[in-house]
């Protein structure tokens, strides 16, 4: 399952200039030569690659159609392509003499313990690095003012964190000092950090990795990327997006539940998505007991006769019922009078488009003579803060091994990712070049369509 990526994925908009992915946007830091012979060597002896592995001196293609590789007019050695997951017959860092930092920012996704949990184990009983630590709540966990501890990390205490939602070392949001993060792990002597967030965290990331730069120092800083929006570009999917999809179409199922079981029932579902429709696209198709699903990238008009709540009205009265699934960041053209405000990380905060949803349903219907009983249901955290199904712990574990083996090997500057179902390198900065959205015409919001029958658009 790979949510749509707009246009044909290899352009990205950066401002006004649509920009080609090319080779240098692919090209993935290191810290140096891998000199040290890697523990898991011998299991890498007479491997090639195969549908199933990629060997590291191999690379997996960017661009996955003949017309986009075409495109490009060069030989297929001069085509784009990523730097391959996977362990190394060689490493960088010597595994007796490693510390490693974990840090998890920003909001919650459900996973976020296995990630912990799978570096841990990866590291101790792969690599032999015993060194471990975790830092309490996001980047203020670096940051003196808030005399956070650091939390020692081992297989024994991270065994079972991942039967639990959330994350065993806190989040945070609000940007901090990367000089004083740095601060940190000098004093820590940290070799290795690995920052597991979104598009926030990834930026806070890079900043790091500059200040690292300027002081001559041998730090990597590899991403495990994070969002239960699925807003993170050129990634199939993000980890504990399947599981929150999931339960999201408990919320769907009883809003529909609800809506079939009174006159005029309207079940009315907001769910997490700030500037992306992927989870209400997804748990809408999974459970298709959805009339409406409402994107941020997908505008509506409200009012008129070919307006959403006329469509409503009508629906409502040839069947006696309708679901509508809308996304928190769809509709904020329509919410007045409300400052918007942005959190601590500048993350704009939206307005409530589910309660201005339930007023005006209610009043149009009202206002029509059409009985009505809307029932709102918002499950926004409830359906991030649950613990990883087992399809998510099992992305997790893979995506923290992946993880693990890029920093032994010196990368940095980098997230692990899986993409079109490989294990690749991607540099942070393409990472956060761009948001991931629901593509309007592409085939998840025909999908979409097709499954509601709503109309291609309300105006
Ligand atoms: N533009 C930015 N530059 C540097 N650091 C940032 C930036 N935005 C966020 N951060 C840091 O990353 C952390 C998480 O970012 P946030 O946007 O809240 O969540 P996420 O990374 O999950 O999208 C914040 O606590 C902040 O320290
Ligand atoms: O956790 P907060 O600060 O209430 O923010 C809620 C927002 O965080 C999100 O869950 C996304 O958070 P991240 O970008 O940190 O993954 C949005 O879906 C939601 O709008
Ligand atoms: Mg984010």
């Amino acid at each position: 399952m790979s949510p749509g990526e707009p246009g044909d994925g290899r352009a990205a908009a950066c401002g006004s200039v649509r920009h080609v992915i090319g080779h240098d946007d692919l090209a993935v830091r290191t810290l140096g030569p891998c000199r040290i012979d890697s523990p898991l060597a011998e299991r890498l002896e007479a491997r090639e690659t195969t549908q199933h592995s990629v060997m590291e001196d191999d690379r997996v293609l960017f661009d996955d159609t003949l017309s986009m590789a075409g495109a490009r007019d060069v030989p297929v050695q001069g085509l784009p392509s990523l730097e391959p997951g996977g362990p190394r017959k060689r490493i960088y860092f010597d595994p007796a003499k490693t510390r490693v930092g974990i840090v998890t920012c920003g909001g919650l996704c459900p996973g976020l313990n296995d990630v912990i949990r799978g570096l841990v184990l990866e590291l101790a009983r792969h690599y032999g690095v015993r060194r471990i630590v975790g830092f309490r709540n996001g980047y203020r966990g670096f940051i003196p003012h808030y005399g956070e501890d650091v939390v020692d990390l081992a297989p024994d205490v991270v065994q079972h964190i991942d039967d639990e939602g959330g994350t065993i070392l806190g989040t945070s949001r609000g940007k901090q000092d990367p000089e004083e993060i740095v601060d940190a792990l000098e004093r820590l002597n940290i070799n290795i950090l690995f920052v597991v967030g979104g598009d926030g965290t990834l930026r806070g990331a890079m900043d790091v990795v500059r200040v690292i730069g300027e002081r001559g120092l041998k730090v990597a800083v590899v991403g495990i990327p994070k969002t239960i929006d699925n807003d993170i570009p050129y990634i199939d999917q993000s980890f504990g997006f399947q599981t929150a999809m999931a339960e999201a179409t408990k919320s769907i199922h009883a809003a529909s539940v609800e809506a079939r079981s009174a006159p005029g029932g309207v079940g009315l579902v907001k769910l997490m998505g700030r500037h992306s429709g992927f989870i209400a696209c997804y748990s809408v198709l999974a459970k298709d007991d959805a009339d409406y699903v409402l994107i941020p990238e997908v505008p509506f008009t409200l009012h008129g006769e070919r307006g959403f709540l006329e469509h409503l009205r009508r629906r409502v009265q040839e069947r006696g019922h309708a679901v509508v699934v809308v996304a928190e960041g769809a509709g904020q053209e329509h919410i007045e009078g409300e400052e918007p405000g942005r959190d601590a990380s500048g993350n704009v905060r939206l307005g409530d488009v589910g309660r201005l949803l339930r007023r005006l349903i209610t009043e149009h219907l009202d206002a029509a003579g059409v009985e009505n009983n809307v029932r709102y249901f918002d499950p926004s955290y409830a359906i991030r803060s649950v613990p990883a199904n087992a399809y998510d712990s099992a992305y997790c574990l893979r995506l923290a091994h992946a993880a693990v083996h890029a920093a032994m090997a010196g990368r940095t500057e980098v997230i692990v990712a899986r993409r079109r179902r490989r294990f690749v390198h991607i540099p942070m900065a393409l990472a956060v070049s761009r948001r991931n959205h629901v593509d309007p015409l592409g085939d998840l919001w025909m999908s979409v369509l097709e499954a509601t029958g709503q109309p291609v658009r309300f105006e």
